[in-house]
């Protein structure tokens, strides 16, 4: 699917979740006092399996998020007397959300029981613990700070949000979105969900219906993530972005014997390599990558394994898809590829020629093998077009053989 198709589907499914959520919420007074008490408990237990989960999973970011939000969540639906402690509680939970997901959103995975996730998790707790300090002592300096005009709920018109909550949000979502746009990573999408979720109690200032709703929204978009970002990591190769193995063999079994296949590989990657360094091959794999998911005529590209693609043809002859392949094989082999000079690409080169080629045009082939139709089993067509790459190796590279 492509990427623009996902993001506006994700945002779909996140209308349709908000839209939920406000059915929800005006169902909420009609319910008795008990099935209420049961309803509050709701976010903890989503938030208390997405937590599991993302520990399951050594998410570390999503597991210190979910944290952040139980968090906040315990602290907002215990606010049921106004006071000066109140009001500390829930600005610095309201300023402590948005930038904690900000944050978190940034920062590279580590785990969770790792030196750094460790780390993480302390900065955290320091913050709860500053936070239950200053609740205990609201004429202190940091609970009077918390109390001050930018700080506290009511400040503004229109919403109980505070000057400085709603500028941490929409740093925060400025952040979180451009994360998202720029990596794609369901893990960025849940994570400025779970942010955008939060905004609706804290602006209407925390009514029992739209605290317990929203906030259980926040974590289950945090938990859906973690699903999404599972499978991601499963089906789709990280360095191209172009589905990977697996997704090839579910596709393959689906499709059955009668697709037409090619087999894709880099000529002589290897010396590439060891030549301009292992980073700049990755590049090389990317740029071929970037050809074959361009690709006309409904091929489905696929990193089949180190420097070999795998294209699929589902409703194509063989003459159809050989000529496709050729276009491709042609458009690579005439656009070059510009090594990056060595502080571009991070610098790292290959073991005996550091350094080499930066800046300059080199140029990269392929050579495919191309077979469909004819054999019992899809796996059978994979094998007849990889010996016909082999064949294509022989004659010389740079060719379709079929
Ligand atoms: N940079 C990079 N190199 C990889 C990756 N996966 C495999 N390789 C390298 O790809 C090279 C494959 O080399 P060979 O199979 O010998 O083939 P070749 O040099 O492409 O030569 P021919 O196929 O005969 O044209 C090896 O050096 C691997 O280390 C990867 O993800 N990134």
């Amino acid at each position: 699917m492509a990427p623009a198709l996902r993001r506006a589907l994700a945002v779909l499914l996140f209308g349709a979740l908000c839209g939920l959520a406000l059915w929800l919420r005006d169902l909420y007074p009609g319910v008795s006092g008990v099935q209420r008490d049961f309803l509050r408990l709701a976010p903890f237990v989503l938030g208390g399996v997405a937590l599991a989960m993302a520990l399951w999973f050594h998410r570390g970011r999503v597991a210190l998020a979910l944290g952040v939000l139980l968090a906040a969540y315990g602290a907002f639906s215990s606010l049921s007397v106004y006071g000066p402690a109140a009001t500390v509680l829930s600005s610095g939970a309201a300023l402590l959300v948005p930038i904690n997901l900000a944050l978190l959103g940034l920062l590279p995975e580590r785990g969770l029981w790792t030196a750094r996730g460790l780390i993480r998790l302390g900065l955290l707790g320091g913050q709860a613990g500053l936070l239950a300090w200053a609740v205990a002592h609201p004429q202190g300096a940091l609970g009077e700070l918390l109390q001050g005009p930018w700080t506290a709920p009511g400040s503004l018109p229109g919403t109980e949000l505070a000057p400085a909550s709603l500028g941490a949000y929409a740093l925060g979502g400025v952040v979180l979105l451009g994360l998202w746009l720029y990596r794609g990573s369901p893990l960025d999408g849940g994570l400025l969900g779970a942010l955008t979720a939060t905004l609706p109690p804290l602006h209407t200032g925390g009514d029992g219906a739209t605290t317990v709703v929203f906030w259980g929204l926040a974590c289950l978009l945090l938990g859906v993530s973690l699903v999404q970002e599972s499978y991601r990591l499963a089906f789709v190769d990280e360095l191209t972005g172009l589905p990977g193995r697996r997704a090839l063999e579910e596709q393959l079994q689906r499709m059955g014997p009668g697709v037409v296949v090619a087999m894709l590989d880099v000529d002589h990657f290897k010396k590439f390599n060891d030549r301009y360094g292992h980073q700049v091959g990755d590049q090389v794999l990317r740029k071929v990558a970037g050809h074959l998911s361009r690709m006309e005529g409904g091929g489905r590209a696929f990193r089949y394994g180190g420097e070999e693609f795998t294209v699929l043809f589902p409703g194509k002859s063989l003459e159809e898809a050989a000529e496709i392949m050729d276009r491709v094989r042609q458009r690579i082999a005439a656009s070059g590829f510009r090594v990056r000079t060595p502080a571009r690409s991070g610098g790292k080169q290959g073991p005996d020629h550091r350094g080499q080629g930066g800046g300059r045009e080199v140029k990269v082939t392929v050579s495919v093998g191309l077979a469909g139709r004819g054999a019992d089993r899809a796996g059978d067509v994979l094998q007849a077009a990889d010996q016909l790459l082999y064949r294509a190796k022989r004659k010389g590279r740079n060719r379709v053989c079929r």
